[in-house]
């Protein structure tokens, strides 16, 4: 009997050994993945904590919300129904008490929850001051630039403010009378406007040099790709959570893109070296970093570190207040009885605009009372970004953290709170003025205004607070001064609730009907239309 070829006997075998090992590598991460759901659902330290299983099970429906811009209201949905603590990842968990303000942030107490690493900006030598997470290095950093924010700085600082102010009003005044005479109103998307100033301000107060957005009227190509840096940021930190995920993605970020990346890092530089030599006795931000500089030195800094720092200066001193004044301006025109008290409020303190000084504005109840409403109801950091529990672990809101648990707090759902606010969705500033906070008969007594802080608390508050508040002011009041608002054609108007955040906030086009003021309309500016 002739013994089997080895070609008859091995093949069934080694088909039996390759579907076992189609079997295993197939189902291996099915029974982990199976494995790692079980164990967030019922066995990991915040299984108690409320929240959807699709979202504690696994981090992808978190990362979906992250990478769609659908995060905050999708965040803000879970706090209905699930209340004040809600678990939106197995290790993260999202917050609106109020207590949360002060247990994260620490304001004026021990050191705060450091900020979670995965956010910070990939590729750089050195982080910005928004994205340093080492506490240490972070105050370095802060008290180097801390000078240029002071009030007394800001007196310095505010003919700049003036100078761009009063070239947007150009602009602006040069549209409607070239569209359509001045006399009906036109339909402008405030969008740009606001962006282009707060831009060359930035780029005038930072490097001593404007963008020149409002000259050209049109966005500097470097701004572009600023604007667009929370968007990546967004899918950035995404793809930072899935590490496997995160160094396929260096393979597949275009070289192009990385380049651009690149020249804007060499562009910065180059911005801050010209201005750090540029002999100037004028009073900007960089004029106070270089008196510091010259006191304490760089206290172990490098020039990286001010080049980041710099760099994300211009989006955070820029996109926050233009998102807010858009917001503002938005409800302002949405809301006329609104609208004309504060009107009345300006042109009636006022007979020319350079009486329009940051000492006179800051008196003014209702624009301050209308700024603080568009803070309530359009926050330009809606989600204050993650902090993380220390190693060992920590306490927030009475709930034990296990070490490096993530938690952050969702800004937009407090100040949309029924419990914090009374009509709490409606736009009226009048709950910000001193008689509601006194009057006990006031619908707005009850208000938590203290539970609500847009330009966050402790050691890393908002660095530019009184200028934010400041640009405010100014374009605001200018504004109603010069134009009479009112509501877009009803197709075009926006709905603040529809918005996407990518961090920040994604603006589309935000339509204001603007007329020039009654007066304003002179002889010579008719003559200027017609020609
Ligand atoms: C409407 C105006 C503004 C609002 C609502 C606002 C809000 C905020 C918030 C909530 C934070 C905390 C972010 C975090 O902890 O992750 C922050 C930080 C910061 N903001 Fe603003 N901001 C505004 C305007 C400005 C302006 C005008 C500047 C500067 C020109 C600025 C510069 C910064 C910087 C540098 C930080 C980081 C501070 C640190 O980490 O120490 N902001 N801002």
């Amino acid at each position: 009997m002739s013994s089997p070829t080895p070609s008859t006997t091995l093949a069934p075998m080694a088909g039996v050994e390759s579907s076992w090992f189609i079997m295993w590598t197939f189902s291996f991460p099915m029974i982990w993945l199976v494995l790692t759901i079980i164990y967030n659902l019922y066995f990991h330290p915040l299984a108690g904590v409320p929240g959807p299983r699709s979202w504690g099970a696994l981090r992808l429906r978190y990362v979906w919300a992250l990478v769609s811009g659908t995060i905050v209201h999708d965040f803000e949905k879970l706090h209905h129904r699930y209340g004040p603590v809600v678990r939106v990842a197995p290790s993260e968990l999202s917050f609106t008490t109020p207590d949360a303000w002060t247990d994260i942030l620490q304001p004026g107490r021990t050191p705060p929850l450091p900020k979670d690493g995965r956010w910070s900006i990939p590729g750089l030598k050195a982080q910005g001051i928004v994205n340093i997470v080492d506490l240490d290095l972070h105050g370095r950093v802060r008290r180097l630039i801390a000078p240029a924010f002071t009030t007394s700085a800001l007196r310095g600082q505010e003919p700049i403010l003036q100078q761009y102010i009063t070239l947007l009003m150009d602009r602006l005044r040069d549209l409607v009378t070239t569209e359509n005479n001045g006399t009906d109103g036109v339909e402008i998307d405030v969008v740009p406007w606001f962006n282009f100033v707060t831009f060359d301000m930035l780029g005038d107060l930072a490097f001593g040099e404007s963008f020149d957005c409002l000259h050209t009227s049109r966005y500097h190509s470097w701004i572009e790709l600023l604007t667009n840096t929370p968007k990546a940021g967004a899918f950035a930190a995404a793809a930072l959570f899935y590490p496997l995920f995160a160094s396929a993605l260096k393979y597949l970020i275009p070289a192009s893109l990385k380049n651009k990346v690149l020249d804007h890092v060499r562009v910065v530089s180059e911005k801050v070296e010209r201005r750090l030599n540029l002999e100037s006795t004028r009073s900007d931000i960089m004029s106070h970093v270089i008196k510091q500089i010259e006191s304490d030195g760089l206290e172990g800094l490098t020039m990286d570190h001010v080049n980041a720092t710099f760099m994300v200066l211009t989006i955070a001193g820029s996109e926050t207040v233009a998102t807010t004044l858009c917001g503002i301006v938005n409800y302002l025109a949405q809301n006329p009885s609104k609208l004309s008290i504060l009107t009345h409020e300006i042109r009636s303190h006022f007979s020319n605009p350079h009486e329009m000084t940051l000492e006179r504005l800051k008196g003014m109840l209702y624009l301050n009372a209308v700024i603080d409403e568009g803070l309530r109801l359009c926050p330009p950091v809606p989600w204050l970004p993650p902090r993380v529990a220390a190693n060992g672990g920590s306490v927030v809101c009475g709930i034990p953290l296990p070490g490096r648990t993530a938690v952050s707090i969702l800004t937009y759902a407090m100040g949309r709170d029924p419990n914090n606010f009374h009509d709490h969705l409606s736009f009226v500033p009048e709950r910000y003025l001193p008689e509601a906070k006194t009057d006990p008969q006031s619908p707005f007594f009850n208000d938590r205004r203290h539970s609500y802080h847009p330009f966050s608390l402790g050691p890393r508050i908002c660095i530019g607070l009184h200028l934010g508040m400041a640009q405010m002011r100014l374009i605001l009041a200018r504004l109603v001064w010069e134009f009479d608002l009112k509501p877009p054609t009803e197709h075009r108007k926006t709905q603040w609730e529809k918005l996407r955040t990518f961090i920040l906030v994604e603006k589309n086009e935000i339509f204001v009907n603007f007329k020039l003021k009654e007066g304003l309309w002179t002889t010579e500016m008719k003559s200027s239309a017609s020609s």
